[in-house]
Formats: structure tokens, sequence, C-alpha cells
């Protein structure tokens, strides 16, 4: 089957770009990208690609490409469904803020929706792409709510969870791992994946499109997930061992990544992982796990969650003890604010829950980060609860500039990776603070040797 027009249920971090990349590779595959979010849609549409939605390297190239060619962005989501052949949902899955599983599970009523609104809308046999991260079996329900509707048309069901990391998202959908497509084991199945496949195909080697059953697929994608942040906690772990014995982090992590069963990536210490993906998709892993009675199982990964929140408030419980036990009225100045470099997403940054301890503590924080809105850094800490909105205004404020940031300031610590942290002026920086004047590398990516030199008083996770 030859696919030539594909909807795709959601015009987010990933259903933007994926899209985008898709429709760029495959010119004669009409792709209509739609979301419920009108603002969102609007600036997808925008002239200007700075106003795309979501910042990622390279977007706005193949955007500028495939747009109004083969690729569009509408908010008419019944229209676009009913004219696909193909359809990939690729809604939130948020974890559940309320009733069974709440702070656990995956909350599914976006992507119930969706299914009950293709039910409704098709009029034509389709294949619908489970594109978000969905707990194993989801596709069961999916199929369930399709195909009770009695109108007689037929859907097959893939999972095709996707892997790209934001800020590295363009580059990784070009050249990806893997494509993991997972499908029904029948004549009917196999000719759905087939379809899929040959869509990847167009740029993606055929050794590197995995096929698997339906389960196989939607459990790789969280067993990923937890795999890649075990390996941050692991690590994160390691760092505080690291400080009380005189052991170096970075020589740890280099002397055991030239291991080539270990392997190198993915052994950065740091002041925790954010992410919308691997508490989530952990948190879904555990509740899965316990609800299936593996208590074993789901203790395991959890940890991967406990270590990580260790991570975060050891680093806000070193900058209170290292100024004197107090910093109520002190001026901290953060630099960074999204959860890793290269995008302005924020959503559990380890930013964030550093910054309300600190704020407990009475601390003045003022924040530049490149990317990220003042708008954005006030909703994330509103969300938390811990105080008034008035008083996260008062007491986190952000400036456009980072030696704004950073005048008059006790201390700064970093919190993302961004690279131009490294090429600013640091004498400056320093000679415009309070004294002692010092710094807390969250991310290890200043020069520590250097920054002693001039006078700061340094800590870096790990040594
Ligand atoms: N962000 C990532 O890097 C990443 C990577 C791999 C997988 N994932 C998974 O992909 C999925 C989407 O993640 P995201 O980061 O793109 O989320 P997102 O919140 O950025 O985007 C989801 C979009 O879906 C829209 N939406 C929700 N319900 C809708 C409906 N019924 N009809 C139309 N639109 C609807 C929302 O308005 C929103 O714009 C999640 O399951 C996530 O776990 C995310
Ligand atoms: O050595 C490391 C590597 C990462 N991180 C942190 O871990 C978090 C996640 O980073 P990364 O995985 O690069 O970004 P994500 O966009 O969250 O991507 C992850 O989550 C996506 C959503 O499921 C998956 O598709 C990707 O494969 C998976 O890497 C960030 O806070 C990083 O700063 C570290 O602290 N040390």
């Amino acid at each position: 089957m030859k696919v030539k027009n594909i909807c795709c249920i959601g015009a987010g971090y990933v259903g933007g770009p994926t899209m985008a990349v898709i429709a760029q590779k495959n010119p004669d595959i009409k792709v209509t990208v739609v979301d419920i979010n009108a603002s969102r849609i609007a600036a997808w549409n925008h002239d200007d690609l700075e106003q795309l939605p979501i910042y990622e390297p390279g977007l706005d190239k193949v955007v500028a490409e495939a747009r109004n060619r083969n690729l569009f962005f509408s908010t008419d989501v019944d229209a676009a469904i009913e004219a696909a052949d193909m359809v990939f949902i690729s809604v939130n899955t948020p974890t559940k803020t309320y009733g069974k599983g709440k702070g656990m599970a995956a909350d599914l009523k976006y992507i119930e929706l969706c299914a009950r609104q293709i039910a409704r809308v098709a009029k034509s046999d389709k294949i619908i792409v489970e594109k978000s991260t969905l707990p194993v079996r989801t596709a069961q329900a999916i199929k369930s709510i399709l195909h009770n509707t009695g109108n007689g048309v037929k859907f097959q069901i893939l999972s095709n969870p996707e892997f790209l990391a934001e800020g590295t998202a363009v580059a990784d959908l070009m050249a990806p791992d893997r494509v993991l497509i997972g499908g029904e084991q029948t004549e009917d199945g196999f000719k759905a994946i087939q379809a899929l496949v040959n869509i990847y195909a167009t740029w993606v080697p055929q050794e590197n499109i995995l096929t698997t059953n339906l389960w196989s697929s939607e459990l790789s994608k969280l067993t990923a997930n937890a795999f890649l942040a075990q390996r941050v906690s692991s690590i994160n772990a390691l760092s505080e061992l690291c400080e009380v014995t005189g052991a170096d982090v970075n020589e740890v992590a280099n002397a055991i990544g030239k291991d080539s069963r270990i392997g190198p990536k993915f052994l950065k210490a740091s002041v925790g992982f954010g992410g919308s993906c691997f508490q989530k998709d952990i948190l879904n892993l555990v509740y899965i796990a316990k609800s299936y009675g593996l208590d074993a199982v789901a203790d395991y990964w959890e940890q991967v969650i406990i270590m990580n929140d260790h991570q975060k408030h050891r680093f806000a419980s070193k900058i209170i003890q290292t100024l004197y036990n107090t910093i109520s009225g002190k001026k901290i100045a953060f630099l960074g604010w999204a959860f890793k470099k290269d995008t302005n997403d924020t959503r559990e940054s380890a930013a964030i829950y550093v910054a309300d301890q600190l704020l407990e503590e009475q601390a003045s924080i003022v924040v530049f980060d490149p990317k990220v809105t003042k708008q954005k850094m006030q909703s994330d800490l509103n969300y938390l609860n811990t105080r008034s909105e008035e008083d996260n205004a008062q007491y986190l404020t952000t400036v456009p500039e980072p030696y704004e940031a950073c005048k008059d300031a006790h201390a700064i610590a970093i919190l993302t990776e961004w690279d131009e942290f490294k090429t600013y002026d640091w004498q400056r920086i320093y000679d415009q603070m309070q004294k002692p004047a010092f710094v807390f590398d969250g991310r290890g990516i200043l020069d520590q040797s250097q920054l002693k030199t001039i006078g700061f008083q340094v800590y870096v996770i790990g040594k």
C-alpha cells in the first residue's frame, strides 16, 4: 500500500519536527499536522521562522522547504483525519495528576479522545500510528475503541515510538540509530508495517528499520528511556562519592566509558536529569510493573527517580551550606533554566526544583537563559504551588543579559550547559560580584582552574 495522505494529531515537540522531516523526505505525500491549540498552529504557520513554537537547531530550514508544499499545519482536525490514509497520534501523555495511578501512571485521556475522534470521523480504512509514548498494551485499548464504531471502516494499529532528543531533534530524525515499528503479526498487520517502513526507507537505511510485534515496540520505548536515565542516575550517584573521596567524576566516567561494553555516552554527571520524558516514562514503567505485582522490578526502577531527586536537592543544599547556611536576602544568579542546552523546553528542568528550594530559604534569584521566557519560568514555579504567584514573581526575576544577572550576586549557579556560558568574560563577572564570589557548576562546563585563578570559590558536581 502506498500512503498518499498523512495526518498527525499533535503539533508539539514530537509531532512538529517529525512530520516536517517526513514531509521533506517524501515530497509526494501530503502531511497535515493538526492541533486543538490554535496559537501553536498559528506559530507553526508564521512567516517569520524565528516564531516557530519550538526552538530546535536546523528545524527552520526543514520547515521552510516543506511548508505549504506538502506540509501543512491546521486546526481542522476532522478534515485532516478524514482525508488521511495514515494517522499519527502524537499528543501528550503526561503523568496522571488525579485518581488511580496519580503521580505514576500515564494519563491517556488525550489518546482516548483522539481514538474516539478518529472513530467518529473516519469513512475509509486507515492505519493508526502510535507516535506518543504509551504504556505497553495501549494499542489494545485503541483497537477496541476503533473497532466498535459499527461503520465498517477497518483500522490497523502500529506502534512507532519516537527516540529523538530535544536540542538535537533534526539531526536525530535525519540519522536515527533505529526506527522501530511494531504491528499485528497478521497479513494485514504486515501490510500496514510495510507501508510505514516505505515512508522511512526514503532516507533511513533498511537495516536501521526494526519491525516487531506491538507489545515489544511499546515496551522498548519505556525501556530505552529507563536505561538512559539509569545511566545518568548511576554517574550522579558516583559523583557524590567522588566529592568525598577525592576522585574526579569526569576521570571516572572517562575510564569506565572506554570499556566498549559500557560506552562513553550518557555519563555526564549533572544537577539531575530533566525533560518531559525520563521521569514520566520511568514512573509509568514502575506503575505497570506494580500493577502486575512485580514489586522488585518496580522498586529497582524507582530508585533511578529517587537518586535524581536526591541530586537536585543535594545541589541546592550545597549552595545553602556553602553560603554560611543562610541565603535569606542574598542574590543568587542562575545561568540556565532549560532542562538541557539548545532547547526552550523547561519541563521537569532541575532548575525549577533547585530554585524552589532556595526560595524557601528566602533567596533572591535572578535568571538568565538564552531561550526561555520569563512567563515560562514563572509558570514552572507557580505549578509547584509552594508559595503565592506574587512571591514567586517578586523573588525570582529574569533578565535578558547574563552580566546583569550576575552583577552584585553572592553566587552563580550553572543549571543548563549552554555553550555560550563558557565564552563569558569571567573576570568582568567576578569584578562585579559580592565577595567571596561563589560559582556552583551543576553541569561541569566551566574551566575550574581559570575561575579559581580569577578568585572565585568554585564547586563542581563530582569534584
Ligand atoms: N518531547 C520529546 O522529546 C519526546 C520524544 C519522544 C517521545 N515523546 C512523546 O511524544 C508525545 C508527545 O510529546 P510532545 O513533547 O510532542 O508533547 P507536546 O505537549 O509538546 O505536544 C502535544 C500536542 O498535542 C496536542 N493535543 C492534545 N490533545 C489533542 C487532541 N485531542 N487533538 C489535537 N491535538 C491535541 C496539544 O495541544 C499539544 O500541542 C508524548 O507521549 C511524549 O512522551 C516526546
Ligand atoms: O550524560 C548525561 C546525559 C543527559 N543528562 C540530562 O538528562 C536529561 C535528558 O537529556 P536527553 O536524553 O538528551 O534529552 P531528552 O530530549 O529528554 O531525550 C530523552 O527523552 C526522549 C523522550 O522520550 C527520548 O526520545 C530520547 O531518546 C531521550 O534521550 C537532560 O536534563 C540532560 O541534561 C545528563 O545529566 N547527563
